[in-house]
């Protein structure tokens, strides 16, 4: 099974709630390609999840983020197989400016106006809940073989409100 990481960097567009950003990037390669996530990636031998958070978002944007929470941790089954077990955080705390790699376009998005529709289709059950600050597990099963990115995505479990 493959252990992943997604890291959402938040911070004030504005004056009100609504005006609040996420850093998401468009992936350039692999999983994912094309569509919406936050930076974040497969866990490397002998590192933590946060670890990998981190060294992700700064390999993928160039931000150094920092004070990471865990939000999340999410399962993908493939088949019925254990496919990824993904670590979700998010933090407001981070150094620099985000910048294009090969991996990844990064863009501040308006928390309200995240683009659900160009994402993985199980992210509109979760990661609304993980920007409005609160903790879930969950669950997610995809049919049809590999990769990933093609199956169907059929059904899903969901916890909230979970202690990590
Ligand atoms: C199945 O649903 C998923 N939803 C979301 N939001 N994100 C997912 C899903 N499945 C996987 N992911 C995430 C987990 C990782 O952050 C990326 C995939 O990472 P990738 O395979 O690109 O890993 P890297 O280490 O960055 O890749 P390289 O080997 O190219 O460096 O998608």
């Amino acid at each position: 099974m493959i252990e992943a990481t997604l890291c959402f960097p938040l911070r004030d567009g504005g004056d009100a709630a609504a005006d609040r950003e996420v850093l998401l990037i468009e992936k350039r390669r692999g999983l994912g390609e094309g569509w919406y996530n936050g930076p974040g990636g497969k866990c490397e031998s002998g590192e933590t999840p946060r670890e990998c958070a981190i060294r992700e978002t700064e390999e993928e944007v160039g931000l150094e983020v920092s004070d990471l929470e865990k939000a999340g941790e999410l399962r993908f089954l493939l088949d019925g197989e254990a496919h990824t077990f993904c670590h979700v955080y998010r933090t407001r705390s981070f150094a620099g400016e985000p910048s294009v790699s090969e991996e990844a376009y990064p863009e501040w998005i308006p928390v309200d106006d995240v683009p659900y529709d160009r994402m993985w289709d199980d992210d509109l059950l979760w990661l609304p809940g993980v920007l409005e600050g609160k903790t879930v597990a969950g669950e997610f099963r995809f049919e049809g073989g590999e990769p990933l990115d093609e199956a169907a995505f059929v059904d899903h479990d969901l916890e909230w409100d979970v202690s990590f």
